[in-house]
């Protein structure tokens, strides 16, 4: 990981354009549809995402026998590596997908119907983030899956010899949407096609959205009904898929909108009709006086003063979005209530317990009263210099970055982590006039 950085920003004035990569969501759905459809889909604009970069290695090089010896997430485990063999010992393929959550959760739908045995695995934290909802219904459908170490979590050993034993399955909707899509993705390469029925709330829901609205774009038909969602067995179309800029990168930028004086940015590629939930952080920052204005082929924003009013926020559709938005109103001393954030203690950190020790930093808490949060900014200070964690936790880097504009210095931790969605990051701000310096 590289080393921590000290950001400064001495004017409260930001005025640049910030051309943002593509979409970590899209292009982890695009590269499945790319690869399930042996290439008649081709995908454009491939996210600089660390996490899609991976991805595209793996599936493409399922695509060409050559880049197979090229990709460094696909090892081949030989007698002096400690991975886990088969107990006739035979060579398994591990595929190691790091801290890529939707990759790990897309991949073992993939993988479970591609007749492929391989160990899938991924970092310590992957280790620890829940898998067995979508294990079970893979099962269900007619998949050979073990687990290698915890039940109910990754590695996984995916066996191949998928015979599909049902079109219906059931799936609890409320932990994660990326068990959903990993299905919904594989659904019409299914012999039978499948029927998918959502348990309960279904969280993150606009995810759910955007994989049906890509299968779309790629020629698969789907139905909608009450809980229901049904894919018949059908083939993709020849066509392309380009992918948007990455709204949830674009929220870094409006939290900076948000924390300065005055701001003009503008941000190409964005457009309101993205299919992209975490658009609405346009309307989630409208609240603190920022104007999103689309032309261009982009979107402007502006800060105009403002009065802040609303007091509560509910995340449960935009998850990712939830530490940005915490944190602005921790700066701005905004004492609002949080809901939704359920799910935030399973992603690449325990995001709940992060920000409140984070933010313990200066003063403010954020309280948990059942399902909802409550912020406290009532013993908030402005300390001269405060570091940040980031618990390998991209998003806990760029949402506290802002902070820069109100504290002399931020020294963030393990800046490189930031590299998982967007990694011009750091290149950005000092485009927009933030001083990063190497400690
Ligand atoms: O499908 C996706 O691309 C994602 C779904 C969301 O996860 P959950 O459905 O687990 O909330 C989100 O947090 C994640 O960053 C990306
Ligand atoms: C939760 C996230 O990613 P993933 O689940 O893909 O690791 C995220 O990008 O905030």
């Amino acid at each position: 990981m590289k080393p921590n950085i000290i950001l400064r920003k001495n004017s409260k004035t930001v005025n640049t354009t910030i051309q943002l990569t593509g979409s970590k969501s899209e292009c982890n759905r695009a590269l499945v549809i790319e690869a399930l459809s042996q290439g008649r889909v081709k995908v454009t604009n491939v996210s600089d995402a660390a996490d899609a970069v991976l991805l595209a290695g793996i599936l493409r090089s399922e695509l060409s026998e050559a880049g197979v010896q090229n990709s460094e997430a696909r090892t081949q485990n030989s007698e002096s590596e400690s991975g886990p063999l088969t107990t006739d010992n035979r060579q398994l393929t591990t595929v190691n997908i790091g801290p890529a959550g939707t990759a790990m959760r897309f991949l073992t739908a993939y993988y479970a119907i591609s007749g492929e045995e391989v160990i899938l695995t991924g970092s310590e934290r992957m280790k620890q983030r829940p898998i067995g909802i979508l294990v079970d219904a893979l099962r269900t459908l007619g998949a050979n899956i073990d687990y290698v170490e915890q039940d109910g979590y990754p590695p996984l050993h995916i066996k191949g010899g998928f015979e599909q034993k049902t079109d219906l399955i059931s799936i609890q909707g409320n932990i994660s949407s990326q068990y959903i899509t990993a299905l919904l993705l594989i659904a019409a390469r299914l012999p039978q096609g499948l029927r998918l029925q959502i348990e309960g709330e279904l969280t993150s829901r606009p995810y759910v959205e955007m994989t049906l609205s890509m299968l779309q774009q790629a020629g698969i038909q789907h139905q909608w009904e009450d809980n229901v969602i049904s894919i018949a067995s059908q083939e993709f179309a020849e066509t392309s898929i380009w992918v948007e800029p990455d709204w949830s990168a674009a929220s870094y930028w409006y939290a900076i909108a948000a924390l300065s004086d005055e701001a003009e940015l503008f941000l190409p590629g964005l457009t309101s009709y993205s299919l992209q939930g975490d658009s609405v952080i346009g309307e989630i920052m409208a609240n603190f006086g920022i104007t999103s204005q689309f032309k261009d082929g982009g979107v402007y924003l502006k800060k105009e003063p403002k009065p802040i009013v609303r007091k509560i926020f509910d995340m449960i559709q935009c998850p990712d979005l939830a530490q940005t938005v915490v944190v602005v109103c921790a700066a701005l001393g905004h004492e609002a209530t949080f809901t939704g954030l359920e799910t935030l203690k399973i992603k690449e950190t325990d995001r709940i317990a992060a920000l409140q020790n984070e933010l313990g930093k200066m003063g403010v808490k954020l309280i948990e009263k059942g399902q909802v949060y409550k912020l406290d900014c009532s013993e908030k200070f402005i300390p001269q210099k405060m570091t940040i964690k980031t618990y390998e936790d991209h998003r806990m880097a760029m949402a506290f970055a802002p902070l820069a504009l109100i504290i002399p210095e931020l020294e963030v931790e393990e800046a490189a982590v930031v590299d998982k969605s967007y990694p011009a990051f750091w290149t950005d701000l000092e485009k927009a006039g933030f001083e990063v310096l190497d400690v």
